[in-house]
């Protein structure tokens, strides 16, 4: 049939022509084997705007919209005319790349359209795209695009007329997955990515979506195969003479050491998630000491209400805000003293409450007042608690600053000798932000792990979930005891690591990771 067309066509072809038919039966179901097409860029007006194709007819569609008989060079970008196949209008003049599977994102053909980013231009496209349905067949046949010797490129795989549907959120993501383009946290990676708002996010995100976590994991799984290899020869072959010594010894040396690194990382789960979700960083100190103020300087916004009076913040106030390159939930708190009203004594309680929470602690004094009583109180309770703990056994670090330095006569003595380390500041002046931003930089970098750095983070509770799962059945295997239960614990603790990076993984958890996708990605 597609001949017999193409020969129609090729007759009329002595100017720009259209040639429509259409097929009420034989439409290719929407599904894996379905082209889909979608605005990749982001929604509204912009210079340039790109459209994706991926799925057999993606080069139909491209030879087709530039009304071309051939399609241009592979992986090279091509300035294009595009028509709409049904009226032959010129929509844009863009940019296109094709990228014949399996060497494309997506591993299937795949077309990308580098349009002009007006809303109509994205629209005329999209509708083009759309309008190849399988019952619908539109060809623009260009000026002198006769003859019969290119019948056969335009014509279609023998037996199938393939459609092209909108892809759905995340379907693009999603063929990558299936096929074997990325593993599941490289998919998880890339959803951080896209999300990504501070440096250390984008940092983190890109190690994990080039494959850290995965290949960690990976190699783990490997020695777990190989101990597992070990102990089943010894259960077929334990009285052979042929079998190597040691070969039990081996596997379990092997599986101890795996243990102690899975605690490691383990140990540190709650920083990668911290790195991903914002670190809560709590600002506390008595009654006005400046704790607003800093909040307002932070967050470079007017979150809380400053003024001269003590007590003026009751609620908590969170704002999220970029500190260092750290993504970080921001808290302003109520001023710590007893003895108030009832309402200001809510604001006390909802404080201590928030601080228990926080994983860094900006403790805040007004430098020139450290001798009042609600200052020595706070220095005692507050300051020294938190110090007293060794920032190994707890998570949560503390940050002394002294605000109001501006308030300090340059010749008077400094703040008093016996203070712990401090920084001081003036939300004043703006003198020591600098160095409190630096040290702010650190201590989120030990609170949350530095991307930069170190072995790949943990970032989801998935991940925690199933190391946590490798680990417990790893504490079942005693080679000693019963061989056949061994074998069956390192079978168990492999299948947690193989299902992290998303083998074996059920259709939910995919759902709940590609609902993290936009459509178009
Ligand atoms: N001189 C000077 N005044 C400051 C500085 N920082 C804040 N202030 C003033 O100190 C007063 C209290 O500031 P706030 O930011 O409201 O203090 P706070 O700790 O949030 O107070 P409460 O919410 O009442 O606990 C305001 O009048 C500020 O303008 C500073 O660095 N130098
Ligand atoms: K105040
Ligand atoms: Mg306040």
């Amino acid at each position: 049939m597609w001949r017999g067309l193409w020969t129609l066509a090729a007759q009329a072809a002595r100017g720009p022509r259209r040639l429509c038919t259409r097929r009420s039966s034989g439409a290719a179901a929407p599904g894996s084997g379905a082209t889909i097409f979608a605005l990749s860029s982001g929604q509204g007006r912009c210079g340039i705007a790109v459209i994706r194709t991926s799925g057999p007819s993606s080069g139909h569609a491209l030879r087709i919209l530039t009304a071309a008989r051939d399609l241009p060079p592979a992986r090279h970008a091509s300035l294009r005319l595009l028509s709409d196949p049904c009226s032959g209008e010129p929509l844009d003049r863009a940019l296109v790349l094709w990228f014949p599977g399996p060497r494309s994102f997506t591993g299937e053909d795949c077309v990308e359209f580098h349009v002009h980013g007006g809303p109509a231009v994205v629209s005329g496209v999209l509708q083009a795209l759309g309008e190849l349905q399988p019952w619908v067949r539109c060809l623009v046949l260009p000026m002198g695009l006769g003859g019969d010797q290119g019948a056969s490129d335009w014509d279609l795989p023998a037996g199938s007329v393939p459609g092209l549907r909108p892809a759905e959120a995340g379907e693009f993501t999603r063929r990558a997955f299936a096929n074997g383009k990325l593993n599941l946290t490289e998919v998880e990676g890339l959803a951080d990515l896209i999300h990504a708002e501070t440096e250390a996010q984008r940092r983190q995100a890109l190690r994990q979506l080039d494959g850290e976590l995965g290949h960690l994991c990976r190699g783990w799984a490997e020695t777990l195969t190989k101990a597992l290899a070990h102990v089943e020869a010894y259960i077929d072959f334990g009285e052979d003479d042929n079998l190597e010594e040691g070969v039990l010894e081996q596997a379990d040396i092997e599986v101890r050491a795996l243990e102690v690194a899975l605690g490691a990382h383990l140990r540190d789960a709650r920083r990668g998630q911290r790195l991903r979700s914002g670190a809560h960083v709590v600002v506390t100190g008595p009654p006005n000491a400046g704790k607003s103020s800093l909040v307002n300087l932070l967050s470079r916004k007017p979150v809380s209400i400053v003024s001269p009076e003590p007590g003026t913040t009751r609620d908590v106030l969170e704002t999220p805000v970029d500190l260092a390159g750290f993504p970080v939930l921001l808290s302003d708190t109520a001023g710590l003293r007893e003895g108030v009203g009832p309402v200001e004594q809510e604001g006390v309680r909802r404080a201590r409450e928030r601080l228990e929470q926080a994983d860094l602690i900006l403790a805040m004094l007004d430098a020139s007042d450290l001798a009042s009583p609600s200052s020595c109180n706070f220095l005692a309770t507050v300051v020294a608690s938190v110090g007293a703990r060794s920032p190994s056994d707890s998570s949560q670090r503390l940050l002394l600053v002294l605000n109001k330095s501006d308030l300090l006569s340059p010749e008077g003595p400094g703040p008093r000798p016996d203070l712990p380390p401090h920084l001081l500041l003036s939300c004043l002046t703006g003198e020591g932000l600098d160095g409190l931003l630096e040290a702010l930089r650190k201590e989120l970098a030990a609170v949350c792990g530095d991307p930069s750095t170190g072995s790949p983070l943990l970032t989801r509770a998935r991940h925690q979930h199933h190391l946590q799962g490798c680990l417990d059945a790893l504490s079942h295997y005693k080679p000693s005891k019963d061989l056949a239960l061994a074998a069956e614990a390192l079978r168990v603790a492999r299948g947690h690591l193989t299902r992290l990076t998303g083998g074996g993984g059920t259709e939910e958890i995919l759902d709940i990771i590609f609902r993290d996708f936009c459509v178009g990605k």
